[in-house]
């Protein structure tokens, strides 16, 4: 099956993200990757529910919101009202990732879980039947444009044995540094949602760069 390319808007330009979004839609992307950023959690802020507020009624894409907050029991209910199809939240920024995992479903939105690249997959077995998506972090979360961690292959391999030896279903999403190189290492090592930020936005044609990635996936 065909990877699904999720354009991360970090790396759109904000006075023209209708236009940007618009851009990777027809291009024949299906997911939104929206990052929201506390300024806690990681070091940078960006976006927030209000953001994917004003995105829903602007595209049919699929949002994958990735939420890089403390306290993430907080915002699932807004980001839930405000349309998000699915809600990520990392398993390091809260006791309580069953919980929050169970609120996400219960507000009718899908659940991923997310870990960042010093993490085990060990720490997430727990909650991997209860989850629609894996997000496993290639980069360290907080910025785009960041250099893919080539250690993170080995752990998607894990991860995607886990899952077949287990008869688990859900999706691999793979989120930093992924561009025409690092989409095919990924992919081969069982990952089937790839975000890409820096390498969509920053090239002089995102829809073409959107293209590209799909077809190294097909
Ligand atoms: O979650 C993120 C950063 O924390 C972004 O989704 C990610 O960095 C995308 O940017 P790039 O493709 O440029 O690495
Ligand atoms: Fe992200």
């Amino acid at each position: 099956m065909a990877g699904i390319i999720a354009p991360s808007i970090l790396s759109a330009d904000v006075t023209k993200l209708g236009e940007d979004v618009a851009l990777v839609e027809q291009a024949g992307a299906k997911y939104l990757h929206v990052d929201l950023m506390d300024g806690s959690f990681v070091p940078s802020m960006a976006y927030g529910p209000a953001w994917v507020k004003q995105l829903r009624p602007q595209t049919d894409l699929f949002l994958d919101v990735h939420l890089m907050a403390v306290h993430p029991e907080n915002h699932v209910e807004e980001l839930a009202e405000a349309g998000a199809d699915l809600i990520g939240v990392h398993v390091e920024a809260t006791p309580h990732i069953h919980r929050v995992l169970q609120m996400i479903k219960a507000a009718g939105v899908k659940a991923e879980v997310v870990i960042n690249p010093g993490t085990p997959v060990s720490a997430i077995v727990p909650v991997l039947s209860m989850v629609d998506q894996v997000l496993v972090m290639t980069v360290n979360p907080g910025f785009g444009g960041q250099a893919f961690l080539p250690e993170m292959v080995e752990k998607i391999k894990e991860l995607s044995a886990y899952k077949a030896e287990n008869g688990l279903d859900f999706d691999i999403e793979v989120d930093g540094g992924i561009n025409d190189k690092t989409i095919v290492l990924t992919a081969a090592a069982g990952a089937n949602v790839f975000v890409a930020g820096s390498y969509v936005y920053d090239k002089k044609d995102p829809a073409a760069k959107v293209q590209q990635l799909m077809d190294l996936t097909k």
